[in-house]
């Protein structure tokens, strides 16, 4: 056994073999030097604040004890973020990446407060005019108010406009009054809203002058500030144990006509007036759902970041472990030496890193499409619902598989909650599920891509996301394959728009036979996800190659060498993956397969030198990874037991169910 300080060897030697520049690759990762400088101060000024990490580890703790210590933690973590941290990023920023980050050295699971930073104070920026901001922004910035968002009900969560919570307005008294008619018309899931909130935002059917006006979001506290007691006519409590996400309290809602003042309504987008007079202030219908889309879009980043953590702890626990032999007699080699292992593991590197600069793109694209919208100008929202959707679901679906694929590389271990591999997957499989489902989303993106099929058809330009389908739109043929990396971007682009076609021809087909639109849409369901991923990973393939070769235009002969093994890897899988959807809308034969094959395993034997130093590159301090497999030490056995001695299971060496149970069992007669 190596000594507390000592670094495993096998990682040291892994570190020497490495070839390329760390720093630089962690520059880009994070989008520049200035980024990365700035990410460390935040680190050090959250982390050195006292990142709890706890005696007793939260997967040992009993229900409660876990809900109390998460909200301990929440509090000190709070308490840094708006005296120290909001100082270095700027109100502005107070959603970075960056700070959401530094909470995981603290919380295991979730901060019963994550709901209320990610979509309470998102939704009062977004949804509240600028005078109910000043009244509410001041008051959730500095958390005297604590809030919630509750959109999804028992019977309700993907159907938005199916909700059945009424907010019904009484210009009597100026007020709106809150009704849960039905059981199935529960608030259901809110995050924070179990035992923390005392506001939540309410999403209801909107009624005035006796008309039903669509769903619309409240702003509505819920409990007593001082006594935190349920307020008359609210009825609130957690959901119970979940497979992930039990320190978030999520809870139930039901009001009984619980009345709120009329300017709790949030009237950016639409507005009642005193009278009741309803006023629709914006010109798109569904900005009410604005962040549902900013959520999004976050999640990208969320899914590359879980997953740059999995596959950290992955790699180097693979660097560490030795198992079997290769020869009889011969010595036990790291299980990173087998092709396989590089075949679950390198990939997961290649999808965070496609991910990442993703999500840099489709954020930028976001904020350019706020700023059109502030100007008055809603033409891109489409385009912006359509892609934040799609990517927003494949890149958790993803990262949920990949996580998983870290697990099973990680073999009894990573089954252990210390690895952390459980929470990682538990959180991220989450968010396939959350915020819009992954097939629901998908067929949100399919929506848009028959109406941009139909625009190439008649000969009309299309947005810049599906410029492809006005080049492919004549092409009968095959698209001629080339194995090049804009070949097989040009290949994926030719499958999404062959998909495309198909799913409209056979819409159209089925009109044909007398069916009604919707049952023809419904009918071609299946095919219309699978023409959104097709478009999803077109996008996802050019995005990471031409952000990557834009990235590294000034970079050092070596870092340009892995990061281009590693996109072309990510590539080339995917053209594997792929390969009976090329082998029908291209003019790839099986001998390119072949080839395309050699080309994959030749990558994993170029990258395996340089794998230690690519997550390396991740930059993840120990304290937010909290893995037993997966510190920069290597010391995964000496952690393995210590963790043993925190379990509170051996604090004796007789558990007193002994006497209780075994005994009196082992002594009885049959
Ligand atoms: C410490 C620091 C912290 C920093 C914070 C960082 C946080 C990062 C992590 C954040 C974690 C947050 C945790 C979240 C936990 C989970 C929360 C939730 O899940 S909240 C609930 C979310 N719920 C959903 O997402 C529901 C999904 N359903 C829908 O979105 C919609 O109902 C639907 C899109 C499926 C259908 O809606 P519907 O009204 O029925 O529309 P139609 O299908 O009829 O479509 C009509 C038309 O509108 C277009 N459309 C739909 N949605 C949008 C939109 N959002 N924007 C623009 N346009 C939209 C649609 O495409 C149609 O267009 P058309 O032209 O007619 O085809
Ligand atoms: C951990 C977690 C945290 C959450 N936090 C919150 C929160 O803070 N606030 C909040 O309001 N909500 C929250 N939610 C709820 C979440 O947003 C919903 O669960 C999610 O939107 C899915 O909706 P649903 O549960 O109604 O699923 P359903 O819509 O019932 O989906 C069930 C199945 O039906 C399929 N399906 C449904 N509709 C269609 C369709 N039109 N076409 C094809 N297939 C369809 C889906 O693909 C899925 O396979 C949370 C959920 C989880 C798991």
């Amino acid at each position: 056994m190596s000594s507390k300080k000592e670094i495993n060897e096998d990682l040291v030697n892994e570190r020497r073999k490495c070839n390329f520049n760390i720093q630089e690759v962690t520059h880009i990762i994070d989008g520049g030097v200035e980024n990365t400088l700035q990410r460390k101060k935040i680190e050090d000024v959250a982390l050195n604040g006292g990142a709890s990490l706890d005696d007793v580890p939260e997967e040992c703790m009993n229900l409660r004890e876990r809900y109390e210590n998460a909200l301990r933690k929440s509090c000190v973590y709070a308490n840094i973020l708006r005296n120290e941290l909001l100082e270095i990023t700027g109100i502005e920023n107070f959603g970075t990446p960056v700070i959401r980050r530094t909470g995981d050295a603290f919380f295991k699971d979730i901060s019963p407060f994550m709901l209320h930073l990610g979509m309470f104070v998102p939704t009062i920026m977004g949804q509240c005019t600028a005078e109910q901001q000043g009244i509410w922004l001041p008051k959730a910035l500095d958390m005297q108010i604590i809030g919630a968002y509750a959109q999804t009900e028992l019977g309700h969560g993907t159907f938005i406009r199916g909700l059945e919570t009424t907010a019904t307005y009484d210009p009597k008294t100026k007020e709106f009054i809150l009704y849960s008619p039905t059981i199935t018309s529960y608030k259901w899931w809110a995050g924070g809203l179990g035992r923390t909130a005392n506001h939540c935002i309410v999403v209801a059917q909107l009624y005035t002058q006796g008309k039903c006006h669509g769903v619309h979001p409240f702003i509505v506290q819920i409990r007593d500030l001082d006594t935190h007691m349920p307020l008359p006519g609210i009825k609130v409590g957690e959901i119970g144990p979940r497979m992930g996400f039990n320190t978030a309290d999520n809870g139930f809602l039901g009001f009984n006509h619980f009345r709120i003042p009329r300017m709790n309504m949030m009237m950016k987008n639409a507005q009642v007036l005193e009278d009741g007079t309803y006023v629709k202030v914006a010109r798109h219908g569904k900005l009410t759902y604005g962040t549902m889309v900013f959520v999004r879009v976050t999640l990208v980043n969320e899914a590359s970041f879980n997953l740059s953590k999995a596959v950290t702890i992955a790699v180097r626990y693979s660097a560490v472990r030795r198992q079997s032999e290769l020869r009889p007699g011969s010595a036990e080699p790291q299980i990173l030496d087998y092709p396989t292992q590089q075949h679950k593991l390198f990939i997961c590197i290649a999808t965070a890193h496609a991910f990442q600069l993703t999500a840099n793109w489709l954020w930028h694209t976001f904020t350019v499409v706020q700023a059109e919208m502030r100007k008055g100008n809603i033409d891109t929202l489409p385009e912006l619902h359509a892609l934040s959707s799609c990517l927003k679901a494949v890149s958790t679906s993803d990262a949920a598989a990949c996580i998983e694929q870290c697990r099973f590389a990680c073999g009894g271990h990573g089954y252990m909650m210390s690895s952390n591999l459980p929470y990682l997957y538990s959180f991220v499989a989450a968010t396939r599920t959350y915020e819009g489902d992954y097939t629901v989303l998908l067929l949100q993106t399919a929506r848009y891509l028959v109406k941009a099929w139909e625009q190439a058809e008649a000969k009309k330009i299309v947005t810049p996301t599906v410029a492809y389908l006005n080049r492919c739109f004549d092409t009968n043929e095959k698209v001629a394959w080339t194995n090049s990396p804009e070949g097989i971007i040009k290949s994926f682009q030719a499958i999404a728009a062959g998909k495309i076609s198909l799913c409209v021809k056979n819409i159209r087909q089925r009109i044909k036979t007398g069916m009604d639109y919707e049952d023809a849409w419904l009918m071609t369901t299946v095919q219309l996800v699978s023409a959104a991923e097709a478009h999803c990973r077109s996008m996802i393939l050019d995005t990471y190659w031409n952000e990557m070769q834009r990235l590294t235009k000034t970079s050092s002969d070596n870092v340009k060498m892995v990061l281009y093994q590693l996109t072309t890897l990510y590539l080339v899988y995917w053209a594997l993956e792929k390969s009976g959807d090329l082998l029908r809308y291209t003019s790839i034969t099986e001998g390119d397969i072949d080839l395309l094959q050699k080309e994959y395993e030749d990558l994993l034997v170029k990258i395996r030198p340089n794998a230690v130093g690519l997550v390396d590159a991740f930059d993840l301090r120990d304290e937010i990874l909290r893995s037993t497999l997966g510190s920069y030490d290597g010391r995964v056995y000496e952690r393995l037991m210590e963790e043993v001695q925190k379990n509170p299971l051996n604090k004796v060496p007789v558990d007193p169910s002994f006497q209780k149970y075994l005994k009196p069992f082992m002594k009885s007669k049959i």
